[in-house]
């Protein structure tokens, strides 16, 4: 089955253009000030115009407070809210009231014990996404292009539906998803020349990987029956 591909941190028409082109699923707009990728709601509504009904819109926030979502959900108007910070089980039931969104919920993961983390939101989280722990001094709870052990994962339930981010790239991609079935991946650093600068070129390499290892993946399948 082919994975869900989330490109995140977009900023400019050509890259949402190209992500979507090439079979991103998801897009993600980042609205946290010290990221790099960090952009107003007003130009992120205008790009998921763009490829709205196309992609699922996703809006990206750590702790964000009510004020500030409720101005990215009136410009934007995402699919899903993918909450990077420490939010709580309750907050997620608070702002799952409040818009009616679906969420993704963030997790960083160093060893197989961060992953009990996800206990309490599981039935009200819609999805999980494990993404690495940032390196010291990174003032960037994500984006940081760091991945963690991948084998890690296939401890969770077959039934856990998550999204694997951190670090990935057209290099590895092959990898992280032979080693963890991933149903859904997330890449940011990885597509850019530059932090918050997407390359259009390491776009397709991704996507070019993503589907090399769909090949290669279907053909192990066929070998083992
Ligand atoms: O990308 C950011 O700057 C960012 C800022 C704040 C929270 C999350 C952020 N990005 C998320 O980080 C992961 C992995 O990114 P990378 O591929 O390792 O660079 C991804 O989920 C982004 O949504």
């Amino acid at each position: 089955m082919k994975p869900d591909v989330k490109i995140c941190g977009l900023k400019s028409e050509e890259a949402v253009d190209r992500a979507v082109a090439r079979g991103a699923t998801h897009i993600g707009f980042i609205f946290f000030p010290k990221s790099p990728r960090n952009i107003e709601p007003a130009a992120a509504g205008e790009l998921a115009d763009r490829v709205r009904g196309h992609a699922k819109i996703v809006a990206v926030t750590v702790d964000a407070d009510t004020d500030d979502l409720d101005e990215i959900v009136d410009q934007v108007k995402p699919d899903y809210l993918q909450l990077h910070g420490n939010e709580s089980p309750e907050r997620l039931l608070t702002l799952k009231a409040l818009y009616g969104l679906p969420i993704i919920k963030a997790f960083s993961v160093r060893e197989a014990s961060d992953l009990e983390r996800i206990e309490p939101y599981i039935g009200i989280a819609d999805r999980f996404l494990f993404d690495a722990k940032p390196p010291k001094g990174s003032d960037l709870p994500g984006g940081n292009g760091v991945s963690f052990d991948w084998t890690i994962l296939q401890s969770l339930d077959a039934d856990v539906n998550y999204m694997l981010s951190g670090g990935l790239n057209a290099e590895n991609v092959g990898e992280a998803l032979a080693l963890t079935r991933a149903r859904a991946i997330d890449v940011s650093s990885g597509v850019e020349s530059a932090p918050g600068i997407k390359d259009v070129g390491l776009i397709d390499a991704f996507f070019d990987a993503v589907e090399k290892a769909g090949a290669s993946n279907r053909s192990q399948r066929s070998d083992e029956t």
